[in-house]
């Protein structure tokens, strides 16, 4: 199996009963001491080499049976056992030591994403329905694109097995916080709204009073909500892409948290709740297609992708780097 030198002590563990496995080592029950059971007998529980499990369990094997008992039967009764069924471990090429190959494609379709809208807008953007904000898709589903996210990420995990629906929440909620933080409040204006001031923006109002109403006047608003509730332009300064940073964020965190369903090619993949999530992906991916054409300068959109990279980068490529960190958030799995 290629395995970089640089991978994580989950990965290792779970890589190596892969290598007994490849090499045909299947221990032989028979042998071994009957209180050591070395398979599971009535059911048997097996986790991906990126389970919740925490480092020491990452071989991913409960046994729910009651082992004592077990050990109490005069060996020759002993129900035959099956061979050791390693994890789902599946082949992982690093690029770089740092990523997988496959979270280096998830994490290169939005840039990409947002260089060929871009594109398509200095060439010629063509008269769409999407380029309306108050398209349905708009109105209906980004603008409130992480309930639709949470809601898709709970049809995800309620049919998962893993034995750590904690490690899962702790995952979800840093992810919320960041989304939080950046758009909705930061002590006072969100993230956004603060880089946006802080680089001269500031909310344009019609000023009545003037002879033809159309005089101009920096309102005091301090947020892009107080602004558009004053009727006012928000204008000026810096103003990040919050739909490059929200799509790109909930789709991250969506697939990094299929990631090992889909790399297992079992059952899994085929349920609906799959599909439901691949849904949203592709409508997500749509909609920041529609925001590199028609919406905010390149950079904006550049500065909201980085933004919106920032919270997965650390949790499923940093983060799985260090023992502790791993053991505190977790990793995704089946
Ligand atoms: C074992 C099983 C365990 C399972 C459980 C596991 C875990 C779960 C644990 C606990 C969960 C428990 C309970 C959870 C239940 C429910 C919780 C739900 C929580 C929620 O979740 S509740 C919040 C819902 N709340 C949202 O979800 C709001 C999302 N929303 C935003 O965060 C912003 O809204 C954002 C970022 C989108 C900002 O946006 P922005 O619009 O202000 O700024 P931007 O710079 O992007 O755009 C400038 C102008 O360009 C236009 N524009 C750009 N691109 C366009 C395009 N493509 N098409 C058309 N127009 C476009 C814009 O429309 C705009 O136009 P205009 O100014 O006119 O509006």
């Amino acid at each position: 199996m290629p395995q970089n030198a640089s991978s994580t002590p989950l990965q290792e563990s779970a890589d190596q009963s892969t290598v007994q496995e490849a090499q045909g080592t299947v221990v032989d029950n028979s042998q071994t001491e009957p209180t050591e059971p070395t398979a599971p007998t009535t059911r048997e529980r097996v986790a991906g080499p990126d389970t919740d499990a925490t480092p020491n369990s990452s071989i991913g094997i409960v046994f729910e049976d009651s082992e004592i008992d077990r050990a109490l039967l005069p060996v020759h009764i002993h129900p035959p056992t099956p061979p050791l069924t390693p994890p789902p471990a599946y082949p992982r090429r690093y690029v770089g030591g740092l990523v997988t190959f496959e979270q280096l494609c998830i994490f290169l379709i939005y840039p990409t994403t947002i260089a060929i809208g871009s594109l398509i807008s200095i060439v010629s953007p063509p008269e769409s329905y999407f380029g309306l904000r108050t398209n349905f898709f708009n109105v209906f589903f980004v603008k409130n694109g992480w309930f639709w996210t949470t809601i898709t990420f709970m049809v995800h995990s309620i049919r998962l097995r893993i034995s750590k629906p904690s490690k899962l929440a702790i995952r979800y909620t840093l992810a919320t916080l960041w989304w939080f933080l950046f758009t909705q409040w930061f002590f006072g204006a969100p993230i956004m709204d603060r880089v946006f001031i802080g680089t001269g923006g500031k909310c344009f109002v019609n000023d009545p009073e003037t002879e033809s109403g159309q005089e101009r006047q920096v309102h005091d608003s301090w947020s892009s909500f107080g602004c558009r509730h004053v009727n006012g332009e928000w204008a000026g300064g810096h103003d990040i892409s919050g739909h490059c940073f929200l799509l790109t964020h909930a789709s991250l965190f969506l697939w990094y948290e299929l990631l090992p369903v889909i790399m297992e090619r079992g059952p899994l993949l085929r349920q609906i709740n799959t599909k439901i999530v691949f849904v949203l992906l592709a409508l997500w991916w749509w909609m920041l297609l529609m925001t590199g054409i028609y919406f905010h300068t390149y950079t904006e959109k550049i500065t909201g992708w980085l933004c919106g990279i920032a919270e997965a980068t650390i949790i499923y490529i940093l983060v799985p780097k260090s023992r502790m960190l791993t053991t505190l958030v977790g990793a995704p799995g089946v």
